[in-house]
């Protein structure tokens, strides 16, 4: 096997706890370049954990990563400069305008200032951002804010995409945008690890998709093979039969009347 043919991310035998809770119980993966994998599972279920583990944010755990071919425990964190990353929560700097967040983050992956300028521009005019690229970001909406992370996670170009429930708050045009700059920037090689409770959007948009449960992985394929093994037509449904959930109507059931007693 040369070297373009090694996958770019290979987890072998992964495991977690934090304290006495076992959160990831053995997770073995290999994702090919150009893969958009949708990462799905129950609250809880560890993805941002591995997620966390991959981007070096968790250091301590069982089982072998490499990304690039590298191990990443091995001390060398270049791997990151080749790295986008939209976390679930993002912590971005409220007092910073646009510009001055954007460019400090390009700055930070090595772009000089006018070249991460002129780049966080034209993507803030793509995403309908132009008129507030000198505002305080304090003064943007849940949306606006969603794509200036989004926007700042694609400025050094990077190989692998994380994205941690990237859509949320984005009205259904920028969706519309955003999916189909997924798969454009897939179809040029890059790889995308995708995680999301909108489960319509990651059926259409994964060409895999990986489900975990109780810390392993119950279905790895493509929406098609999982849909082939399943008696359910949707990825909702599938969900909800490989993670043993049959009593929405019950639980709803039992809300409401709580809800009633009142
Ligand atoms: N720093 C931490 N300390 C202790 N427990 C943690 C920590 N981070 C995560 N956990 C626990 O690990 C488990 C997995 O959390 P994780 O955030 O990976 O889940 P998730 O699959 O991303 O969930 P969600 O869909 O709700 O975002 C949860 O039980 C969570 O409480």
């Amino acid at each position: 096997m040369n070297q373009n043919d090694e996958p770019i991310i290979t987890i072998r035998g992964l495991e977690k706890s934090f304290g006495t809770k076992e959160v990831l119980k053995g997770i073995n993966l290999d994702v090919e370049k150009g893969q958009i994998i949708g990462y799905i599972g129950p609250n809880g279920a560890g993805k941002s954990t591995t997620v966390k583990i991959m981007l070096g944010l968790i250091n301590e755990y069982v089982g072998e990563i490499k990304i690039f071919g590298q191990d990443i425990s091995n001390g060398n964190v270049e791997y990151k400069k080749k790295i986008g990353y939209v976390p679930e929560v993002a912590e971005i700097y409220d007092n910073l305008t646009g510009r001055e967040y954007l460019t400090f983050i390009g700055e930070l992956y090595g772009l000089d200032y006018d070249a991460a300028d002129e780049k966080a521009k034209k993507l803030m005019e793509l995403f309908n951002l132009e008129k507030v690229y000198d505002s305080r970001i304090s003064s943007y909406s849940k949306g606006m804010r969603q794509k200036a992370v989004i926007i700042s996670s694609l400025l050094n170009n990077p190989d692998i995409l994380f994205l941690d429930e990237p859509l949320s708050g984005m009205d259904a045009n920028s969706v519309m945008v955003f999916k189909e700059v997924l798969a454009e920037l897939a179809s040029q090689g890059k790889t995308i690890f995708y995680s999301s409770h909108i489960m319509e959007i990651v059926e259409k948009i994964s060409n895999r998709i990986i489900l975990i449960n109780d810390g392993k992985i119950v279905a790895d394929g493509s929406f098609d093979k999982l849909k082939e093994k399943s008696m359910e037509g949707s990825l909702e449904g599938i969900f909800n039969e490989l993670t043993g959930f049959k009593e929405h109507r019950e639980i709803a059931e039992e809300i409401v009347s709580i809800v009633q007693g009142v």
